[in-house]
C-alpha cells in the first residue's frame, strides 16, 4: 500500500492524513520509529511498523481499498457478528462504517505490561439508520489504539449497551500477520484445545498434542483459548506474542490455495505470507444489559524468536 502524505491535523499524539479515496487516516508515532496507520474506514488498524519499518501486518497486494468493504489485511473488527453465524452481512457492519475520532472519551482503567509512554487515538461507532433496521440495538462502540515506546500495540473496545434492552454479539479482532512463509510459521497456546472446524459446519474436534503447523485450509475457533499466545516464525526469527482479555476464543484462518485463487482480493500465492489469528468472542456471545459496559483487549507485539519464552508463562 502507497502511503498518502496530506497532512490536514496534528497534535501530540497522532497525525491525520487521507488515503486515496480521501478517507481520515490516523497516524501514530513514537520516537523508536515504530507506527501504526488506522483507518476511519472500519476502524480498521492497516499497518504496524516496528522501529525497523518493518510492516508487520499483511495487506493484499490486490486489497480493495474502496468502502464500503474492508480492505483485505490489517486489524478488521469484526462486531456485532462473526462470519456467517447470524443474518447480519459477514463478520458484522462495523468493519464497513466510518468510524469518528473521539476526543474525550469517557476514561479507561487499564493495566498494561507496556507502561505508560505512548501514542493514542480514541475512536467511536455509533449505529446508522441502517444498522439499526438489521441489528436493533443502540450501542456506542470505543475504539482505543495506542501504540507504546517499544513498539508493542494495543487495542481496547469497549461496548456500551444504551437500549432499553439486552443485547448479544460476537467480536474479533481479525488479525492478519505478516509472515516469511505459511509452511515454516507455528502456533503455540492451543494445543489440546477444543475447536470448532468452520470447514465442517462449526463440529467441535480436540487439537492434538502439539504446536499448530500448516499444511492446508484451516478455518477453526479454539475456544476457551489462553492468555497468551505465540506465532513464531522461524524464517524471520520473529515471534508474535498476542495478549488478550474479555476475549475467550482465539480464531486461526489460512485460506490456502484454493479458496485463495476464488478471492478477488486476495493474489492466489498470498497465503504464504499471511496468517490471521483472531482474539475473539465468538461461541458464547456477549450479553449486555441496558447500561452495562464490555471491555476486549488485544496487546500485540512482535520479539525476536530467542527471547518470546520467558512471556508464556
Ligand atoms: O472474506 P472475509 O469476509 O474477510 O472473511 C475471511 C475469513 O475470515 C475468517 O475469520 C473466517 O473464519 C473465515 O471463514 C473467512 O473466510
Amino acid at each position: 500500500m502507497g502511503h498518502p502524505a496530506v497532512n490536514l491535523d496534528k497534535n501530540s499524539d497522532f497525525e491525520v492524513v487521507k488515503d486515496w479515496n480521501g478517507i481520515d487516516q490516523i497516524v501514530l508515532k513514537v520516537p523508536s520509529g515504530a507506527s501504526v496507520r488506522v483507518s476511519l474506514h472500519g476502524g480498521q488498524v492497516v499497518s504496524w511498523r516496528n522501529e525497523k519499518g518493518e510492516e508487520l501486518l499483511f495487506t493484499s497486494s490486490k486489497a480493495i481499498f474502496k468502502p464500503p468493504k474492508a480492505m483485505r489485511g490489517g486489524i478488521p473488527i469484526c462486531f456485532p457478528q462473526f462470519g456467517n453465524c447470524g443474518s447480519l452481512e459477514q463478520h458484522g457492519f462495523a468493519r464497513n462504517r466510518i468510524w469518528s475520532i473521539e476526543n474525550d472519551p469517557p476514561p479507561l482503567n487499564t493495566n498494561s505490561k507496556f507502561g505508560s509512554g505512548k501514542a493514542t487515538i480514541n475512536l467511536l461507532l455509533k449505529p446508522t439508520d441502517d444498522n439499526l433496521k438489521s441489528w436493533p440495538h443502540c450501542f456506542e462502540f470505543r475504539l482505543r489504539i495506542c501504540l507504546f515506546m517499544d513498539g508493542h500495540l494495543s487495542m481496547t473496545s469497549r461496548v456500551r449497551n444504551v437500549n432499553g434492552k439486552p443485547f448479544s454479539f460476537s467480536f474479533a479482532y481479525h488479525t492478519y500477520l505478516s509472515v516469511s512463509d505459511i509452511s515454516e510459521v507455528r502456533i503455540e497456546g492451543l494445543e489440546t484445545l477444543d475447536y470448532l472446524d468452520n470447514l465442517s459446519q462449526r463440529e467441535r474436534f480436540t487439537e492434538q498434542g502439539d504446536a499448530i503447523t500448516f499444511e492446508s485450509e484451516v478455518d477453526r475457533v479454539y475456544v476457551g483459548s489462553p492468555t497468551v499466545i505465540a506465532v513464531l516464525d522461524h524464517e524471520k526469527k520473529r515471534t508474535f506474542l498476542i495478549r488478550k482479555e474479555g476475549l475467550p476464543d482465539t480464531v486461526v484462518w489460512n485460506p490456502w490455495e484454493k479458496k485463495s485463487r476464488s478471492m478477488l482480493d486476495l493474489g492466489d500465492e498470498e497465503y504464504k505470507q499471511m496468517l490471521c489469528v483472531d482474539a475473539a468472542a465468538i461461541e458464547k456471545p456477549i450479553t449486555l444489559k441496558p447500561n452495562e459496559e464490555w471491555t476486549g483487549r488485544l496487546e500485540l507485539s512482535s520479539v525476536l524468536s530467542t527471547c518470546c519464552h520467558d512471556h508464556l508463562d
